[in-house]
């Protein structure tokens, strides 16, 4: 044997929806992968919470380790596969252990790569060895790769993102079906989708995670949650799914990083999205990511986000790429070199806005708004009226021209301090990517 062709011997930390899926791939594509490789890909060690609990799949030959992080010393485990999530406790430690040991390490795990990014491709650049995420980002979709290698002669502008199934999945069913949130996590969460702790998807954490991520290959800045504005789902409210689309918009879940002037400004919010553009058209637990670049053009992405086969596609073709020795910079420059983030304030965020407001009806009230909106210098693009919101009054919903988020801000004040403005307003941002 060749010694280009000696096996790659793996160890996996956690037997969760992903861990299965690698052991499933690994199992089925042997010859291919090793085709693809150059080496074979061999399991040799695993290690999980419970020992004993059937997964489905034959782990009688490999050898078993209560603590994750026995893996990285091990002499039989040449690289580290991660599956277990959190951004530190056993997943960091395994990591570190890793990496020091000269070992690459592949993981799914976008909050660890979040929040440690720079520190972990500082010590894998150091020690030759790879850190590889491609999971960690919008699940089988090769975004990472993309941005690193594909769009290499781009500046990039603008990154946009749907980077949570959860989220998508939760969305798209509440705007057909009309079900209620509670009732279409809980299925998110039977398919695999959700996170452990399912608030960090619906509340945008994880969305966060991944566009810090996707920043720090599209800028050059290092990863950095501090810098991060993020605003989840709890609040849409079924009646701004069917306004949205009265108005020809669907609500996404976005990940943004753009290039502005002051610096890269990096925000999840739920946003309207004009119904014929390409991420509105992203339903169910599919993920998918808008790239502007200078000489490209517009790039789309569009894939499967979470889910065992997916995910784990994503981590065993990074363990292709270690086999067949790919290196170059983590995040696509030398971790040294990576830019601290600028914070860039929410209020300069230029764009355009949905209102919805619950009203009195009665004369007067809409004289009243458009005084509001004239005096903060917010200009009105579209503007409906309908009857009977429950709980009383009619909701008023509309839509601006460009303005400023500060002079939103000012506007929803103005709003709350109406005598006819009956609960607190909503407002979601509008892209027209
Ligand atoms: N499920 C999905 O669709 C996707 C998941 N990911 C990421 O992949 C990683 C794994 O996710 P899932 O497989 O969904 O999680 P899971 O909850 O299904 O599995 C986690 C596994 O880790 C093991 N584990 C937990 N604590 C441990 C410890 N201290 N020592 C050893 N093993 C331990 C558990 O026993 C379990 O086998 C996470 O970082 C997640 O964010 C990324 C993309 C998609
Ligand atoms: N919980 C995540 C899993 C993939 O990253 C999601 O719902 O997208
Ligand atoms: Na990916």
């Amino acid at each position: 044997m060749k010694e280009k062709d000696k096996p790659i011997k793996i160890g996996v930390a956690g037997l969760g929806t992903v861990g299965v899926g690698v052991v499933k791939i690994l199992a089925a594509h042997g010859d291919l992968l090793a085709a693809r490789g150059g080496a074979r890909l061999e399991l040799v060690a695993v290690s999980a919470r419970d020992r004993n609990r059937d997964r489905g799949v034959d782990l009688s030959a490999l050898a078993w380790c209560d603590n994750p992080v026995d893996l990285a010393a091990r002499d039989d485990v040449d690289v580290v596969v991660e599956l277990i999530g959190g951004s530190d406790g056993p997943a960091l430690a395994l990591a570190r252990e890793t990496l020091k040991r000269g070992k690459s390490f592949v993981t799914a795990n976008k909050a660890l790569i979040a929040h440690h990014g720079k520190e972990l491709a500082t010590l894998a650049e150091e020690k030759g060895a790879s850190l590889r995420f491609e999971a960690a980002v919008a699940g089988g979709i090769p975004i990472i790769k993309s941005l690193r290698e594909g769009l290499a002669a781009n500046a990039i502008t603008g990154v946009h993102g749907i980077l949570n199934g959860t989220c998508n999945y939760i969305l798209t069913r509440m705007e057909r079906e009309g079900l209620p949130f509670g009732e279409v996590l809980a299925d998110a969460q039977r398919i695999g989708y959700a996170e452990a702790d399912p608030s960090f998807d619906i509340d945008g954490i994880d969305t966060a995670h991944k566009t810090a991520i996707l920043a720090s290959l599209a800028f050059g800045t290092e990863p950095d949650m501090g810098n991060l504005a993020i605003e989840g789902i709890r609040t849409i409210a079924p009646v701004d799914i069917d306004y949205a689309a009265e108005l020809g918009f669907r609500i996404k879940l976005l990940g943004v990083a753009r290039q502005m002037e002051a610096g890269v400004e990096t925000r999840v919010y739920p946003a309207l999205v004009p119904l014929a553009a390409p991420l509105a058209q992203v339903m169910g637990g599919t993920n998918a990511v808008v790239v502007h670049a200078d000489f490209v053009g517009r790039t789309v992405y569009e894939g499967a986000g979470a889910g065992e086969g997916p995910t784990a596609s994503a981590v065993v073709a990074d363990l292709v790429d270690v086999a067949r020795g790919c290196g170059g910079p983590t995040f696509g420059i030398p971790a040294g070199s990576l830019k601290t983030a600028k914070a860039i304030p929410a209020d300069a965020h230029e764009g355009t806005y949905y209102i919805r407001l619950r009203v009195e009806d009665r004369p007067g009230v809409m004289a009243d708004i458009t005084a509001a909106l004239g005096r903060e210098g917010v200009s009105i693009q579209s503007l409906l009226q309908r009857g009977q919101a429950a709980g009383g009054g009619v909701y008023v919903v509309l839509t601006t021209h460009k303005t400023n988020e500060a002079a939103i801000k000012a506007t929803l004040k103005r709003f709350t301090g109406l005598d006819c403005v009956l609960e607190s307003p909503t407002m979601l941002r509008i892209e027209e990517v």
